[in-house]
């Protein structure tokens, strides 16, 4: 069984390698590790040679030649740091020991054997640090002659053991050198431990001092563990020492006492193999004194940068928490005020910081955005959400913070807290459109010359459209329905070197908003007035459009064709409604013409292009159009076609319009003539088609650069429309009238009607002419209209409602006729509005219910009464004036104080029932319900008349109604 020497060593009371040493003097091998193990044999002879005492001992160490070098009794010297030549030295010197170890073991005696470097290099360390101030004060202050000479010996000692250790290989020559070596390290052993006795002796190392190994029971060592020599020594050394005295003094290296240094021990790991290598952890001081590598660093960056700047995160630059301190604040500042140094997102965070962490500004002006709630105000203003509601409460409003302010509410807090509010609208599409039409938009733009556009006013049959047909040398007026315009048209005519656009005009009342829209676009109006007829009560309203729209006004006397014309008698017409004649002073041109002839025309175009002229009309043809839809309605083969009039920009095909809440891209285009064209300019009317639906006649049309954009718009147009519709119904029963005629039980009685035409424009006056039908106890009820022929749908709708459909200009389809005929729906067809107007009041007028009217037929007087059981009171009456009929009633009248009404019972004359009795005669009379008839009484025997009544009437009714 093996015996391992630091079991052994334990059992002896020995350190392990006191034990090593014993077992080599005695002739055993043991590898120089406490891990070691001896056979029981050999730790008899060990024992054997612990008993026999040390006087053999050095025979022994003598005789060992391959014993690996005992490490240094003197390790008091002091140990900072290890260098590498040393390393370099005791690796050399590793072989010697390694000869009598088997084979097998040589690596892991290698590796366990770096206690064996430590003498050596405690030998060597004097080499590197020879030349220190620390030692050489320390051996100054030694009481040995401890001269340069022996410091240096040391140097020349190492030369000769590092010899050796360069021919390891030269085994014949091993034990010899082995032998050498041995000597000298004995010799160098000596020396140290004869140093470090004569230290402890001298006060170099106090008891303070030692150190005792905690590894030493397992037979490691370390600089830290290394047992000063002297404070406790074996026989063995003692005898060696003394033997060393003996020999020759080498020059031995001047060893300091190690110095005391706070070393933390290092917990050992059970499962851990034991440590090799001596352990030093490395103090803040020796970091900040001694790294070679941040010395290194610090004087690079001092070269590099000329001024020693601290490296960030380099905890070897600040010296103490002061120096961090300084460091931190010394930085804060240069983030400030080198902008550029500073990281983009690192400055942000921090402005945005501290805006946060500010206190709360209570502005005096606040911007607020729609749609706003409580909450967004308060924001806004920066006033509490309380206050906010606390001052609506006082107001009576009860609201939440997140429920929705109205504007008004809004700014009535605004004003009540003394704050200036600005309410922000979202982008609105509208006012950027209107923006369109300013003049403002072609501000700076290039402008050119554009063809002024004329619009032909007039009374009904003045002679309009034959006097631009004259100009257009084109028949209009003849396939015109019924002689009279219906549509607005537009034409051009070239006279000069001017190009005019005509907007013919319906005459007839019902089309007077038309006529305004049409007045609109217009930069001229000219004012047909017939000579032969004067000016009329349309001609005043034309003459109150032109002046309204603030163009000037020529006055074109027509039908001067006709014999008797008292010309002057129409400009004294003219004169008294603020037309002054030119050729009176005035500044209104006026042209004889005649229509029939065309005489005057040139001179009426002259006077045009002369007007024109003066308003310098000029606009900007390169941007995106503006402009007018005249007319628009739906055609079977090509869908929607809109007449349109360009007042800027230039229309093409393929552009994306808005018009009314309608939209779409122009598919085609053409002119007056039906001619396809691909562009049209300022002042130019066009025939359009790619709308989506009919537009709305005078809206205007706009350009857009999106379709989606356009059909937003238009679907918000549309939104809007159905709200005010839906709007206006809802307020309808709220109406005073509404609720009077409640109070009084009368029942308004409704013509609901369905209106089909061909155009808007044709809907739009026949929905004007109606509603000039006002009445209070009977009024039109348009429940439907639209563009295009009667269809099912209209049918069915006047099935469900009883509407009348008034068709006008077009018919209705073969389903919706053949439905209409089964359903009992009358389709009433018109082409003249006259006949529509005529129709629908006659319809009103059947409504009313007939006027009652009471007709005095006769007087008589009560001569007699007769009392009977079976009948009651019964009056003997003469008959003063007219005649008393059976069913008649009559005011019984007592001292001309009316009694009351009463219908007659009988009348008889003499037994017999009569229908009638007249004047002179007696009667007897029976009234119904009244038997305390009296004689003097006069009776006024009446009848009830019903006459029908009229729309006109009534309003007359109505007035004095008022008024009482
Ligand atoms: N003698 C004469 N007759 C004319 C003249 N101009 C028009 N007329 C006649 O007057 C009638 C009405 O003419 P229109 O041109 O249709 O009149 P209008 O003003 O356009 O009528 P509306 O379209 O209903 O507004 C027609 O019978 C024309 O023949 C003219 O200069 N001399």
């Amino acid at each position: 069984m093996k015996i391992r020497i630091f079991a052994l060593a334990k059992e002896l009371g020995l350190d392990s390698k006191e034990l090593i040493e014993h077992a080599n003097a005695a002739g055993i091998s043991v590898k120089n590790s406490a891990l070691a193990s001896i056979s029981p044999e050999e730790k008899d002879i060990i024992l054997e040679q612990l008993k026999s005492g040390s006087s053999s001992t050095a025979t022994a160490v003598a005789d060992e030649p391959a014993a690996p070098a005992p490490p240094p009794p003197d390790r008091s010297g002091k140990v900072r740091k290890l260098d590498q030549p040393a390393k370099r030295a005791a690796a050399k010197a590793e072989p010697i020991q390694e000869e009598p170890a088997p084979e097998e073991e040589a690596p892991q005696q290698a590796a366990e054997e770096p206690e064996v470097e430590q003498p050596v290099e405690q030998t060597a360390e004097p080499v590197a640090e020879a030349d220190t101030e620390t030692v050489v004060t320390e051996d100054a202050e030694a009481d040995t002659p401890a001269t340069a000479e022996e410091v240096e010996s040391p140097v020349a000692e190492t030369a000769e053991v590092e010899v050796p250790a360069a021919e390891p290989t030269a085994e014949s020559k091993a034990p010899k050198a082995a032998d050498d070596n041995a000597d000298k390290v004995e010799e160098t052993k000596a020396e140290s431990a004869k140093e470090k006795l004569k230290q402890s002796g001298s006060g170099g190392l106090s008891p303070d001092e030692y150190v005792p190994s905690p590894h030493a029971s397992r037979g490691k060592s370390s600089p830290r563990e290394m047992r000063p020599v002297g404070t406790v020594q074996s026989n063995e050394q003692r005898a060696r020492g003394e033997r060393e005295k003996k020999r020759p003094q080498l020059a031995r290296p001047a060893v300091a006492a190690p110095p005391k240094v706070p070393v933390s021990k290092p917990k050992p790991k059970a499962d851990e193999a034991p440590a090799q290598k001596p352990e030093m952890p490395l103090t803040p001081e020796m970091l900040d004194r001694q790294s070679p590598l941040s010395a290194h660093m610090a004087q690079r960056t001092a070269e590099k940068d000329g001024v020693k700047r601290p490296r960030r995160g380099s905890t070897r630059m600040i010296d103490s928490p002061d120096d961090a301190q300084k460091q931190k604040r010394s930085r804060r500042p240069r983030r400030g005020r080198d902008d550029d140094d500073v990281p983009y997102g690192s400055r942000r965070r921090t402005l945005t910081r501290r805006k946060r962490t500010g206190p709360v500004e209570y502005s005096d002006a606040a911007v607020v955005e729609l749609p706003m709630t409580v909450r967004t105000l308060s924001e806004a203003m920066g006033r509490p959400a309380n206050q906010i509601i606390g001052t609506l409460m006082k107001q009576g409003v009860m609201v939440r913070i997140n429920d929705a302010l109205t504007e008004e509410l809004a700014l009535e807090v605004a004003m009540e807290l003394g704050v200036e509010l600005e309410i922000k609208r979202e982008r609105d599409l509208e006012d950027e459109l209107a923006a369109m039409l300013s003049d403002e938009y072609d501000e700076g733009a290039e402008l050119e010359p554009r063809p002024c556009i004329v619009t032909i006013l007039g009374h009904v049959d003045h002679g309009k459209t034959t006097m631009v047909d004259k100009l257009r040398s084109a028949s209009v007026a003849a396939g015109e329905a019924g002689g009279i315009t219906q549509h607005i048209a537009a034409y051009q005519v070239d006279h000069g070197d001017h190009r005019i656009t005509f907007v013919d005009t319906p005459g007839h009342a019902a089309f007077g908003e038309m006529r305004a829209r049409g007045a609109n676009v217009t930069d001229i109006v000219v004012l047909v007035v017939a000579a032969d007829d004067g000016v009329m009560p349309q001609t005043e309203e034309c003459i109150s459009h032109a002046k309204a729209a603030g163009v000037p006004i020529i006055v074109a006397l027509n039908k001067m064709d006709l014999e008797g014309i008292d010309d002057q008698k129409i400009l004294q017409q003219l004169a008294t409604r603020e037309l002054l004649p030119s050729e009176w002073g005035g500044d209104t041109e006026v042209i004889r013409t005649s229509g029939e002839t065309g005489a005057g025309l040139d001179e009426l175009l002259d006077t045009i292009n002369i007007t024109s002229e003066l308003q310098e009309l000029q606009t900007n043809p390169d941007r995106d159009a503006v402009g007018v839809c005249l007319e628009a309605f739906r055609d079977e083969g090509r869908g929607v076609i809109s007449w349109l009039i360009v007042q800027k920009g230039t229309l093409e095909v393929g552009d994306v319009i808005l018009c009314g809440s309608a939209h779409g891209r122009i598919r085609s285009m053409f002119d007056e003539h039906d001619n396809e064209i691909e562009a049209a300019g300022p002042s130019t009317p066009v025939k359009v088609t790619g709308l989506d639906k009919v537009p709305e006649t005078g809206s205007h049309f706009f350009v857009l650069d999106e379709i989606e954009e356009a059909r937003e718009v238009a679907e918000k147009r549309g939104h809007t429309g159905r709200s005010a519709y839906l709007a206006a119904t809802a307020r309808r029963p709220q109406t005073l009238e509404d609720i009077l005629d409640q109070a009084r039980g009368a029942t308004v009685k409704n013509l609901p009607l369905i209106i089909k035409a061909d155009s808007p424009g044709s809907i739009e006056a026949i929905r004007g002419e109606i509603e000039k039908f006002e009445h209070p106890e009977v009024r039109t009820a348009v429940i439907h209209s639209g563009v295009g022929g009667v269809n099912e749908s209209d049918v069915s709708l006047s099935a469900a409602s009883g509407a009348v459909i008034l068709a006008f200009h077009v018919i209705a389809d073969d389903r919706a006729a053949l439905l209409a005929d089964r359903e009992g729906v009358e389709i009433r067809r018109y082409s003249i509005i006259y006949e529509v107007i005529n129709d629908i009041r006659d319809a009103l007028e059947g409504l009313l219910d007939p006027e009652r009217r009471e007709v005095q037929t006769g007087r008589a007087i009560v001569l007699q009464t007769f009392k009977t059981s079976r009948f009651g009171m019964i009056a003997g009456c003469r008959v003063l004036s007219g005649k008393v009929e059976r069913n008649n009633r009559v005011h019984v009248i007592r001292q001309q104080t009316l009694v009351n009404t009463y219908p007659l019972a009988s009348l008889r004359r003499e037994k017999d029932d009569v229908k009638e009795v007249r004047e002179g005669m007696e009667c007897g009379i029976r009234l119904d319900g009244f038997n305390d008839i009296k004689e003097g009484d006069l009776l006024e025997a009446f009848k009830i008349e019903e006459h029908k009544r009229k729309l006109e009437d009534v309003p007359k009714k109505t007035e004095e109604d008022a008024e009482v």
